[in-house]
């Protein structure tokens, strides 16, 4: 049976649409995958430079390489500069992006936005139907998004005819969706360094994926070590086994990040307050009253460790429970997050492989295999 007809997409109780389980799933079954509608750099001008700009490859230093004979902009491989051409690099897109590196002054972020929302009136004039994808995700325009398309707009505008200069509000309504539904691609994981996002996706199925603080299912991609023209493909695995009709759910981001910064974040960047199983324990602990006094950055939280004294409280939270809840907290972390140095990423075992499962993990960060103990036992 293929991966899409694992899950379908339900409405859920106070969440929006949700993909479901069709029937019972079983530990590292691929449950989706999928292929951006849309992908654009997060990078500097001069980093973006070291990768294919249809399929965010590393370029390597062989002669296959192709450049845009109007912006200079290089692709990996003639498939690659045919492909982008009718596409991801129409001549529209070729020249509002040699526009945007003449704005060296814009802050990175919004040259970020801007490459956003090219990419997507890109779309609605190359590709109709995944345009009305995009329109249909789900988002909540905030006084940011506002905010930003103000500040873009007039950018925006100047690279449309007079007639057809796309309205403020569709520009707000744009960054909206993008903030809650693109994926991250990450640079491939090197210990001791911070990990950075070379580009950012709209995945069309993959987006109507809900957050869970102890998710059950988590997301791979192989940035440069995909098969060719699957670069930017993601693919979506099963951690546990769960039974049809339950909600299949992903972390938005790192699960060892602490109760107030996941909190945080998923209000700010999504707009809602987590009342997931975890969050309901987690929002008794009394250390989250000082939570807010130790405020720091977004990247510097994604760094903070999942402290010994929290793991201790997790696992006395789960005693209390009787240590029989469904899925107990403290074993989500022994068994499923990777202990490698300043990795945090999530382990799923490798697919079943003819129905019988597999005893090797994966990790969806630094991509390590370890074989699992306790799976192998029983
Ligand atoms: C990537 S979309 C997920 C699909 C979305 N529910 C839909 O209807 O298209 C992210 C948005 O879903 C909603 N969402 C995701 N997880 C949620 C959760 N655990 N509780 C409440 N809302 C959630 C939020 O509105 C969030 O901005």
């Amino acid at each position: 049976m293929s991966a899409e007809c694992m899950v379908t997409v339900a409405e859920i109780e106070n969440r929006g649409r949700g993909l479901v389980a069709t029937q019972p799933l079983k530990a590292g079954q691929i449950v989706l995958r999928d292929s951006p509608v849309l992908l654009y750099s997060s990078l500097l001008p001069s980093s973006s430079s070291y990768y294919c700009h249809n399929c965010h490859k590393t370029l390597q230093s062989s002669s296959s390489s192709q450049v845009c004979p109007s912006c200079s902009v290089v692709f990996c491989s003639p498939d690659c500069l045919t492909a982008a051409a009718s596409c991801s690099h129409s001549p529209y897109l070729c020249q509002a992006l040699s526009r945007l590196r003449n704005c060296p002054d814009l802050p990175l972020d919004r040259q970020v936005q801007a490459r956003f929302l090219i990419a997507a009136y890109n779309l609605s004039l190359v590709n109709r139907s995944e345009f009305q994808v995009l329109l249909n995700l789900q988002g909540a325009v905030t006084d940011d998004d506002i905010t930003a398309a103000n500040s873009l707009h007039p950018l925006i505008s100047s690279l449309f005819p007079p007639s057809s200069i796309p309205p403020l509000e569709l520009t707000a309504a744009l960054l909206a969706k993008d903030r809650q539904n693109a994926f991250g691609l990450m640079e491939p994981f090197v210990e001791d360094r911070q990990r950075s996002v070379r580009a950012y996706g709209i995945y069309p199925k993959a987006s109507f994926f809900n957050h869970d603080c102890l998710p059950n299912a988590c997301r791979f991609d192989y940035v440069d070590a995909a098969a060719e023209n699957n670069n930017s493909d993601i693919i979506v695995r099963m951690i546990h086994d769960v039974p049809q009709g339950r909600e299949i759910c992903l972390s938005y981001f790192p699960v060892n990040l602490d109760y107030s910064t996941r909190q945080k974040r998923l209000l700010d960047d999504y707009g809602f307050n987590c009342d997931c199983d975890r969050c309901k324990v987690e929002a008794n602990w009394s250390d989250n009253d000082n939570d807010n006094d130790n405020d720091v950055d977004d990247d510097e939280n994604e760094e903070q460790l999942m402290e010994e004294e929290q793991d201790e409280e997790m696992a006395a939270a789960d005693a209390e429970n009787g240590g029989d809840t469904d899925f107990p907290h403290a074993y989500f972390f022994m068994r499923y997050m990777c202990d490698r140095n300043n990795c945090w990423g999530t382990l799923a075992p490798l697919p079943p492989s003819n129905a019988t499962p597999s005893t090797v993990m994966e990790c969806n960060v630094c991509g390590n295999l370890k074989n699992d103990a306790i799976g192998s036992q029983g």
